[in-house]
C-alpha cells in the first residue's frame, strides 16, 4: 500500500511506520521527531475513497448512476469498496489498501444477544436492535436497486450481506468527515491515514484541502521517535464509539443519553403546541441529548412545559410566543412536569438491565475480558453512573 502511495503522489510516509501497540493494536508509529503542527503526512486526492471517485470510475460509475433512488453516502463508498476488492485487474492500488484492512469488526451489530442484554435499557441497545433490521432492509434493496441489475458487476457470493456489514463497518470505523463551504461536506476514506487510532489528548489534526482535495494529517502534539502518533475522532460518546468504532474509553466525558420526547397528533391542542416547539425551536418529536456536564437541558424543561398546557395557559403563551415556555409558566404546571420527569427519569433508569451495582461489581473482578464485547456494553451501561447521581440532584433542587 505504501509503495502505491508514494508513487502516486503521498508525502510523509518515510518518517512513518505501521506498528502494532499494547492495548490498543495497529497504529502508526513515527520514526523521527514531529513538532506540534508540523505536517506529518498527505496522501493526495486521486487515492482517496469518495463518492465522486465511486462515480467517475468507467465501470461502478454507470451502475450507481443509474440505481433509483440514489445511494446514499455510505452505501456508495461500502458498494465503491466491494467491488474494488471483486475486481480480477485493474484496481491492484486500491486493492493493497484493502488487503490491509481488519477482516473482521466489533462494532455493536456483531455482540451476540448475551452481549447485547449487559447493556439493556441505553440507547445502544435500542440502536443497535434497529440498526441490524435497518442493514436487513437496505441490502434487500441494493439486491433489487443494483445486484440485480447488473449480474455481471456485482457477483452474489462477494455481495453478500456479511460482505456488505463489513463494508459498511469499513465505513464507519475508517471514513473522516470535514466540512466545506455552503454548509457541503465530504466523507472520504484515506488509504494509511485510516491506520491513526484516536486520542481524546490531542486537538483535531487532519485536515482536508477543498482546492487540491488533499489529506493531510499534523502532529496535534510533539512525537518523539517510536511514539503512536494518533488523531481525535471528535467529543464521542462511548454508545456511538461501540456502535461505529467498536471500541470505548472506560469514564468517557462525552457520555451522554439521548432523551426522545414525543406528543401523540390526539393530544389536546396539539397543533398550538406544536407552533409553540417550532417558535422554541423544538417539534413534537424531538431528541434531547443529556450530558454529563448537562443532565438537564432547559430544552427538556421548556419541551414538557409545552405538553402539559392547558387551555388557558395556552391562550396567553399564544399571545406572548417570544421563547415559548423558557420560564415556569404556573406552579401547577412546573410540579406536573417535575412529577413526571421524576418518574419517568426513575423508569428509564430501571430499564437499565441489570443493576449498576451489580455491574460495578463483575467490572471490578475482572469477569470480562477488557475491550471484549461484553465489557463494552457494561461500559456502556455503565453512563447511568453520572445521569442517576446529578440528574436527581437537580430534580430534587427545583
Ligand atoms: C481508523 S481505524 C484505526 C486503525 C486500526 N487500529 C487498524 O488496525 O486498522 C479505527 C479503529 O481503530 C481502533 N481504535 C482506534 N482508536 C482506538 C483507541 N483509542 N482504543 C482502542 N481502539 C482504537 C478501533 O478498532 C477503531 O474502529
Amino acid at each position: 500500500m505504501e509503495s502505491w502511495l508514494k508513487r502516486s503522489g503521498a508525502t510523509g510516509l518515510d518518517g512513518l511506520e505501521l506498528a502494532d501497540f499494547l492495548g490498543i493494536g495497529r497504529g502508526i508509529k513515527a520514526l523521527r521527531q514531529f513538532e506540534e503542527g508540523e505536517t506529518i503526512f498527505t496522501i493526495p486526492q486521486s487515492v482517496l475513497w469518495t463518492v465522486d471517485h465511486a462515480y467517475a470510475d468507467p465501470i461502478l460509475g454507470p451502475a450507481l448512476l443509474s440505481a433509483r433512488p440514489p445511494l446514499s453516502i455510505d452505501d456508495t463508498l461500502a458498494i465503491y469498496i466491494l467491488f474494488v476488492r471483486s475486481r480480477r485487474s485493474g484496481y491492484d492500488g486500491r486493492q493493497s489498501h484493502i488487503a490491509a484492512l481488519p477482516t473482521s469488526y466489533t462494532s455493536s451489530i456483531f455482540f451476540a444477544e448475551n452481549e447485547l442484554q449487559l447493556c439493556a435499557g441505553s440507547s445502544l441497545y435500542a440502536t443497535t436492535i434497529h440498526l441490524i433490521q435497518q442493514i436487513e432492509d437496505d441490502y434487500q434493496k441494493l439486491v433489487t436497486r443494483l445486484f440485480e441489475r447488473h449480474e455481471n458487476l456485482f457477483p452474489r457470493d462477494e455481495f453478500t450481506i456479511d460482505d456488505y456489514k463489513w463494508a459498511l463497518c469499513t465505513v464507519w470505523s475508517r471514513a473522516m468527515d470535514f466540512k466545506l463551504h455552503d454548509e457541503k461536506s465530504i466523507r472520504l476514506l484515506g488509504p494509511f491515514a485510516d491506520m491513526l487510532n484516536h486520542s481524546s489528548q490531542v486537538e483535531q489534526c487532519h485536515t482536508y484541502d477543498p482546492i487540491s482535495g488533499n489529506l493531510s494529517v499534523l502532529a496535534g502534539k510533539p512525537y518523539e521517535c517510536g511514539d503512536q502518533v494518533f488523531i481525535n475522532y471528535g467529543p464521542v460518546p462511548n454508545n456511538r464509539l461501540s456502535r461505529l468504532y467498536g471500541f470505548v474509553m472506560p469514564g468517557n466525558p462525552n457520555d451522554c443519553y439521548d432523551l426522545v420526547l414525543s406528543t401523540q397528533p390526539e393530544a389536546p391542542f396539539f397543533e398550538q403546541k406544536r407552533r409553540l416547539w417550532v417558535s422554541a425551536g423544538l417539534d413534537s418529536t424531538c431528541t434531547i441529548t443529556l450530558t454529563l456536564t448537562e443532565p438537564l437541558p432547559s430544552s427538556v424543561l421548556q419541551y414538557l412545559r409545552i405538553q402539559r398546557l392547558n387551555a388557558s395557559d395556552i391562550v396567553s403563551m399564544t399571545l406572548h410566543q417570544g421563547d415559548a415556555a423558557s420560564e415556569k409558566i404556573s406552579t401547577a404546571n412546573e410540579i406536573e412536569i417535575l412529577e413526571f420527569l421524576v418518574e419517568s427519569i426513575s423508569g428509564l433508569l430501571d430499564g437499565f438491565k441489570p443493576q449498576l451495582e451489580d455491574l460495578e461489581e463483575l467490572l471490578a473482578k475482572g469477569v470480562y475480558t477488557p475491550a471484549g464485547n461484553a465489557w463494552m456494553a457494561a461500559h456502556v451501561s455503565m453512563v447511568r453512573e453520572g445521569f442517576a447521581g446529578n440528574g436527581r440532584e437537580r430534580y430534587c433542587g427545583q
